[in-house]
């Protein structure tokens, strides 16, 4: 094993010094650290930030492979600086058994550039109706602790408490996409101003409300564990603030695009702006934003949603909703939060990490720590051009946009996957 001595960094945005990387861990961390036997990277001016760990990535692997590989979607993580993505569970075969889940978890393996955690289906095919082989899923090989639905909501709330009952047991977490869906039965975008004038059916802000609301009731009467994947709403982070001052074990994620991007991109009738939940309003923004600041929103996670040319160049209406996410999430958040690096470490690793019990992720180097971590070049600015992207898939909402920050080098368990910018297979 090479090791690697990283000069000059400023770990989480404190005064720059070495780190020394020797058989997978940090090994020593210091002013003027010398290791003949090492490779040297000039650090100068760069941050190094625990690697991101992304809690919801859509890897399409097995059955949409031209739109995404697990090793596509790897190497788009690695380059966005992550060391651990989680792999939901709305692939063809849905995750909803040992055997698919033990699939994307050796994929992951072998691919061997991020770890892949596979998130286990709440219902069997996502059809809302029964509940999946949860606990043969938490047994397998791939150990899985969350379970979501994500791209359905789990609207039958017999079957939500029996999901919330059953993962009680050993921890799990039921990650639930809220999105009521009578109140959304052919929508397009938010239902607003936007909507009125495109003539295009709207997706409340209440559709996704409710089912929060509710959901937090529930996990409180179980004493269980409840994650809000894509919370969009300022009013859903109204509901998200009581919960947490009564008590209930709830997390929640936001991605970069709902820090961002408003529902007036839709004006375009770029299908490159359609996403679940829709783009909301400044408000709404502005919302998340101080949500996530505060803590009422736990963590930035990617909602990383490949899709195929055919799927998305093409009418609106018929267009699929998501936007790619890992090869852009760290620059919006520096767009949003500045140079605020200890946020930026809290709610895309440390946070993320905790919620989704990957040992050894999330965790600042210091000495003994696994080497999992990303060195970013804050003052670098560089155009999104989606051709260039190492995803399968183009459906960037940020092409031709400038963008703070670049990730120069990423390393898992003391092994480069990015080096100069560039992934290392
Ligand atoms: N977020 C999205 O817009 N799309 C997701 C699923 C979903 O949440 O609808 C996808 O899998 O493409």
């Amino acid at each position: 094993m090479t090791a690697y001595l990283i000069k000059n960094v400023s770990v989480v945005g404190a005064a720059p010094t070495d780190l020394l990387i020797r058989d997978g861990v940090v090994a020593e961390t210091g002013a003027g650290l010398t290791a003949p036997d090492a490779t040297v990277v000039d650090a100068t001016g760069l941050v190094a930030l625990p690697g991101l760990v992304d809690l919801h990535t859509h890897l399409r692997e097995p059955g949409r492979e031209d739109a995404e590989t697990v090793e596509t979607g790897s190497r788009a993580a690695a380059l966005g600086g992550y060391t651990a993505v989680c792999a939901m569970a709305n692939t063809s075969p849905v995750a909803d058994t040992a055997g698919v889940v033990e699939q994307v978890w050796r994929l992951g393996r072998e691919a061997g550039l991020v770890d892949v955690q596979p998130i286990g289906a709440v219902t069997v095919g996502l059809a809302g109706e029964h509940l999946a082989e949860l606990g043969a899923m938490a047994d397998s090989a791939a150990r899985v602790r969350i379970f979501s639905d994500d791209g359905h909501c789990v609207a039958d709330p017999k079957l939500m408490r029996r999901a919330l009952e059953y993962v009680k047991a050993f921890d799990g977490i039921i990650a639930q996409h809220a999105e009521e869906p009578r109140l959304t039965e052919g929508a397009q975008m938010h239902e607003g101003e936007v909507s009125t004038r495109l003539g295009l059916t709207g997706w409340p802000a209440v559709a996704e409300e409710a089912i929060i609301a509710r959901d937090v009731l529930l996990a409180e009467h179980v004493g269980s564990r409840l994650h809000v994947c894509h919370v969009s709403t300022a009013g859903s982070v109204e509901v998200l603030r009581q919960a947490k001052a009564r008590g209930v074990r709830v997390t929640a994620e936001v991605t970069p695009h709902h820090l961002l991007l408003t529902d007036a991109r839709a004006e375009t009738y770029d299908p490159v702006f359609k996403v679940n939940p829709p783009l909301r309003t400044e408000t709404d923004i502005a919302a998340l934003r101080a949500a996530l600041a505060d803590g009422v929103i736990d963590i930035i996670a990617t909602d990383h949603a490949p899709h195929a040319v055919e799927d998305k160049e093409c009418e609106w209406a018929y267009a699929r909703p998501g936007m790619l996410g890992l090869e852009t999430a760290l620059s919006i958040a520096i767009d949003v939060f500045g140079g605020d690096w200890d946020l930026i470490a809290e709610r895309m690793s440390r946070t993320p990490a905790r919620i989704a019990g990957l040992d050894g992720h999330g965790v600042d180097p210091a000495p003994g720590v696994p080497a999992n971590l990303t060195l970013v070049d804050p003052a670098a600015r560089r155009v999104v051009e989606p051709a260039e992207l190492a995803s399968r898939s183009r459906n960037t909402p940020y092409a031709r946009m400038t963008l703070p920050g670049r990730i120069v080098a990423t390393f898992l368990r003391g092994e480069p996957t990015v080096l100069d910018g560039k992934a290392v297979k």
